[in-house]
């Protein structure tokens, strides 16, 4: 599904963010990466969906190697992969509904496709009901609802999520790792950079720990801090 090979960034500053990576995650897996602020996490997820490029290595996704698209592929690759950050990144003047369709839109779907599929998707994150409602009337909890649910509507096979409960208290992190296990169990690979020991110790699942652009651990069931 995913495969980093001997892959390095570094950033136009000089930064080498990551050096060395190599990591293979199969699909269906969810998997936990977790370090320390400024240890490379977000760089890695980032390279998943190509707002960075490696400077060395190969990264595989799909069988297919997307280490050096074209401009013009890169949009065709990141409908395939979910994404969700910390800070939800919404259109705050469009609704609920609205948020989720705009993707889907973008690719020319049909007005009934769209409905269909959006209806579908707030169903899953348990939104059913609140389309109408503008970001700023829902709570952050329902806000990474809508987030997941746009990151879901064009069906990826992989969903990356970075710092995904980072802005939510303990019991709607609960509830948005609630979701992400149910995504999960459906088949679809999950990788998660997150700081959040009680999370990662409570929902075990595989874990990359990273540590000064290198990783250090690589546990199938690990908890958080065996080693960091
Ligand atoms: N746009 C950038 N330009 C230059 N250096 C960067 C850039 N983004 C990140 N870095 C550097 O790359 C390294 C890894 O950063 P990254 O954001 O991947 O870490 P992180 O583990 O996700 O941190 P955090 O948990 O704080 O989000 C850090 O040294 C950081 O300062």
């Amino acid at each position: 599904m995913l495969i980093f090979q001997n892959v390095e960034i570094r950033y136009k500053s000089g930064n080498v963010a990551v050096s060395n990576i190599n990591f293979k995650v199969d699909k269906g897996e969810f998997v936990y990466i977790v370090g320390p602020s400024g240890a490379g996490k977000s760089s890695l997820l980032k390279a998943v969906f190509k707002e960075v490029e490696p400077k060395k290595g190969e990264i595989f996704l799909f069988n297919r190697n997307i280490t050096r698209l074209k401009r013009r592929e890169i949009p065709h690759l990141r409908r395939q992969v979910g994404v969700v950050f910390q800070d939800f990144r919404l259109l705050e003047e469009k609704n609920v509904y609205d948020n989720i369709a705009f993707a889907l839109r973008v690719i020319g779907a049909s007005r009934k496709e769209i409905k269909t599929k959006v209806l579908d998707v707030l169903k899953i994150v348990g939104l059913e009901g609140k389309g109408k409602r503008y970001p700023n009337q829902i709570s952050g909890g329902e806000q990474q609802r809508v987030a997941l649910a746009r990151a879901l509507v064009n069906k990826p096979e992989i969903i990356v999520c970075d710092e995904p409960t980072g802005n939510l208290d303990p019991t709607t992190s609960d509830e948005i790792m609630d979701i992400l296990n149910k995504i999960n169990l459906r088949g679809t690979t999950i990788v998660m950079a997150t700081h959040a020991k009680d999370i990662v110790d409570k929902y075990r699942n595989r874990v990359i720990a990273v540590q000064d652009g290198s990783i250090v651990r690589d546990d199938a069931q690990g908890g958080y801090s065996d080693v960091l």
